[in-house]
């Protein structure tokens, strides 16, 4: 078999992307290729967009999102966009219905080339985001970074988007916040047994909030879209804005809607970068009229 799989690198909001063509085979791209890929040079990416043959019918695809360190994530929105672009680019096809491990996810590219992801709906159990111990009211936990008496960060909402989140809500800038010290502390806390992504967020208005956040293998990334939607419906469930706001992250602005039936509609641009070859099992990859 061809051991190359095609793959473009591209970007959802400044959230590096590699999108890898897996269709027609029965292989996977292992956490090793990940890792290099992610440690290379030229590629670096936060997260693999890996498109298989559906399996489920009532589904176009299935995909697989391998993290910067090779773990698998069961949901990634800005990915999602640059999947729906790719695909639209090769079939004219404009919306999709993808099987991932956080479910069943609909998205679609609009005239205006903005893309559109159904994230779902949240969830807010403190087992199935999951935590480590029973909080009944996981929209502010007792968490808490810095001295107990003059804590800097404390009070997170957690939130599932099919995968974790912790929200930590400040009242000045979010960048005031030494975000890359604080991160990988919370992402391996205890309270996540699955780890969990770590977001600082300043709310700016009934309807505008900002926010960055350090990702579960990944680190600190320019954007993540899953966590603007678990912030976004935190930030709703807590009387902070209404349903429907723009999220901006370093990258740029999401909006996002939680809609009257629970799921949370996420839109926003992708940017296609250049493309190539890759080996999944490997991580040697050749960029299209380049050798690596
Ligand atoms: N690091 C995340 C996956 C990617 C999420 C983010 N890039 C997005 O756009 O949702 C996790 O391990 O749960």
């Amino acid at each position: 078999m061809n051991t190359q799989a095609p793959f473009a690198r591209m970007n959802g909001l400044g959230n590096e992307i590699l999108v890898i063509d897996m269709r027609g085979r029965n292989d996977r791209v292992t956490p090793e290729a990940a890792i290099a890929l992610a440690s290379g040079e030229h590629t670096h990416f936060d997260q693999i967009m890996a498109i298989h043959d559906a399996r489920l019918h009532g589904t176009d695809f299935r995909v697989e999102i391998l993290n910067a360190d090779g773990s698998q994530a069961e949901a990634c929105g800005n990915g999602t966009r640059c999947v729906v672009q790719a695909l639209s680019a090769e079939t004219g096809r404009m919306s999709y219905t993808f099987e991932t491990r956080a479910g069943i996810v609909n998205a679609e590219e609009h005239a205006d080339g903005t893309i559109s992801v159904d994230m779902g709906k949240p969830v807010f159990d403190w087992d199935k985001i999951p935590l480590a111990e029973e909080f009944h009211d996981t929209s502010r936990i007792e968490l808490q970074i810095g001295p107990i008496d003059a804590p800097i960060l404390h009070s997170p909402s957690v939130a599932s988007m099919g995968n974790p989140h912790a929200i930590f809500w400040v009242e000045r800038d979010i960048h005031d916040y030494d975000i890359r010290r604080f991160g990988p502390l919370l992402e391996n806390h205890p309270i996540f047994p699955n780890r969990a992504n770590i977001t600082i967020a300043q709310v700016t208005s009934p309807t505008s909030i900002e926010m960055w956040t350090w990702e579960r293998g990944a680190g600190l990334t320019k954007a993540c879209g899953s966590a603007a939607c678990a912030t976004a419906v935190s930030a709703a469930r807590t009387g902070r804005t209404g349903r429907k706001m723009t999220v901006t992250v370093p990258g740029g602005p999401l909006e996002i809607e939680w809609r009257e039936n629970d799921h949370v509609i996420m839109t926003g641009p992708a940017e296609w970068e250049w493309s190539g070859h890759v080996d999944p099992a490997t991580g040697s990859w050749e960029r299209e009229g380049e050798t690596a």
